[in-house]
């Protein structure tokens, strides 16, 4: 077991925002969590990472997981986009919280960066700015970073939000051939047609009851055809 949530209610300032939430993921599940905007993924995310505390229930990790072991692409904000770093430094900072006091990166953790790097093609341009790359080439210097933090759990926060079409097909790619080596993915995101060809499993967070099966049960499911017909729907400009 990975992660296990068990009767998990979150929210804010006692009020729930997602409430008697129960799914549990093995090493190589790949989880799509799907739902409306304010639903409560990202906040379902923050408690993952240890960063939020449920109201009621409990989130388990595996034996073999710390929290600060879990690779985190969070949602990328416009003043991300402009963060004045060279891509080595962003990668490696994925160190940051295994580092400690420590004031230096070692060479083990430089070596895992240098790897990292070439595993998503960004070696070339690692002494350039953040802020130069395209949106594609940050995603996936972001995705290197959460590397560094993991070999075991990645959790993405709509990793593929503002890429053109080409760009989210190759994201979508990379991120299945790292699931093939193992990691476990946890993503947040809103495209059914990604989570009927990737994820292995589904959660939609804004059914009452939350919906949490196959993707194979989801596709199925009346709230699953749902949602797939709306996206649908609102692709086409209907
Ligand atoms: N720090 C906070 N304090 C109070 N309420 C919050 C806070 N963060 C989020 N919320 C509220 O909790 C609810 C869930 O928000 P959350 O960001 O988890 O939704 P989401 O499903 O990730 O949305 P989106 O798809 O738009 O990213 C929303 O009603 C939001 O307004």
């Amino acid at each position: 077991m990975v992660l296990s949530c068990e009767d998990v209610s979150l929210g804010y300032e006692g009020k729930p925002v997602v409430e008697h939430l129960n799914f549990r993921l093995e090493q190589g599940d790949y989880l799509c969590i799907l739902g409306e905007n304010g639903s409560g993924k990202s906040t379902l995310m923050k408690a993952i990472l240890g960063l939020k505390s449920p109201m009621q229930g409990m989130l388990v990790r595996g034996e073999d997981l710390k929290a600060n072991e879990i690779g985190y692409l969070p949602q990328q904000t416009v003043t991300q986009r402009d963060f004045p770093a060279s891509v080595q430094e962003i990668v490696l900072s994925g160190f940051l919280s295994k580092r400690g006091m420590r004031p230096f990166y070692n060479k083990e953790e430089r070596k895992i960066a240098q790897k990292n790097m070439k595993r998503l093609e960004i070696e070339p341009f690692m002494k350039k700015c953040y802020r130069d790359l395209s949106g594609g080439q940050q995603q996936r210097v972001l995705l290197a970073r959460a590397l560094c933090a993991t070999s075991k759990l990645l959790l993405l926060d709509e990793p593929v939000a503002g890429l053109d079409p080409r760009v989210t097909a190759e994201m979508y790619e990379l991120i299945q051939k790292l699931n093939r080596e193992g990691i476990t993915i946890i993503m947040v995101s809103h495209d059914t047609q990604a989570a009927a060809q990737y994820a292995n499993k589904v959660l939609h967070v804004s059914d009452k009851p939350e919906f949490f099966d196959s993707k194979e049960a989801y596709l199925k499911s009346a709230i699953g055809r749902q949602y797939a017909d709306y996206a649908t729907t609102r692709e086409e400009g209907v």
